[in-house]
């Protein structure tokens, strides 16, 4: 559901939001809004905590504590059903690109005839026009990550989940992303998105949360964030210094 004042899709926010292992936090975020528009880029050094935030943020993980709220209420099933996330490693079914949207679309009861129009303009979408016979894992990895990223669209998500989508594939794969990613959120779709390019970070970001040791360090407009960092982690990450 939209948001009157936002104008995007609602208030996503973590509050005392803790994971535990053998007593040591892997995650600490005592209050978290994203509130949109525009892409959240999630940045930050390896074990910072990015996945574990995106996974608590889908309801994938339960944190030891806190919860997630959209809208002021607690993350439910109904929420859940209006997300999707995409991996790093897309897993696609042992089926054809087209028959990999259209398991989707059948999820969604759509009738046959708009199914295969939503196929047509989904492989449009994607660059993948020519390829819906094709079986969908002899794709290419730039190929499968973007029918990947179709797949999730196709579920009409209100939040697409990105965990570093393009850590794998080359520039132009990573630019046929970016431009998916950045009409997906032009559409209104609320993009929040990890990753370790900061390029990618000053192409996509709306705004950035900058993460490090499982703590939000700073979070912010993008351009403040990457062109005045408030916090020494983010600046030591964004010079490009060893963070650890
Ligand atoms: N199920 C688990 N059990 C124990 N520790 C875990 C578990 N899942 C994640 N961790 C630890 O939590 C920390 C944060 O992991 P996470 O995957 O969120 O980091 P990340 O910032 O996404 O790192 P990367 O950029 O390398 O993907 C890491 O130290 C990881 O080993």
């Amino acid at each position: 559901m939209r948001d009157a004042v936002t104008g995007a899709q609602g208030i996503l926010e973590v509050n005392n939001l803790r994971i535990e292992r053998d007593g040591k936090a892997l995650l600490d975020v005592p209050h978290l809004c994203l509130g949109g528009p525009g892409p959240t880029l999630i940045l930050g050094p390896n074990g910072a905590g990015k996945s574990l935030l995106l996974r608590c943020l889908h309801g994938l993980i339960h944190p030891d504590r806190g919860r997630v709220c959209q809208n002021g209420a607690a993350l439910n099933a109904g929420h859940k059903t209006r997300q999707a996330m995409v991996f790093q490693s897309p897993v696609l079914l042992r089926r054809s690109v087209a028959a990999n949207l259209d398991f989707v679309l059948k999820r969604r009861s759509l009738p046959h005839a708009e199914r295969k129009q939503r196929i047509e303009a989904l492989l449009d979408e994607g660059g993948l026009g020519g390829k819906a016979r094709q079986p969908a894992r002899s794709l290419s990895g730039g190929e499968a990550q973007r029918l990947a990223i179709l797949r999730a669209l196709a579920l009409g998500p209100e939040t697409l989940f990105l965990d570093e989508p393009t850590s794998a594939l080359d520039p132009s794969a990573t630019q046929m992303i970016e431009r998916m990613i950045l009409r997906a959120s032009e559409r209104g779709v609320r993009i929040v998105m990890v990753t370790h390019d900061i390029g990618q970070a000053r192409r996509l970001a709306s705004d950035i949360v900058m993460m490090q040791a499982g703590r939000v360090v700073e979070h912010g407009k993008a351009m403040q964030v990457l062109e005045a960092p408030e916090s020494n982690e983010s600046r030591r990450y964004l010079d490009g210094g060893l963070v650890t």
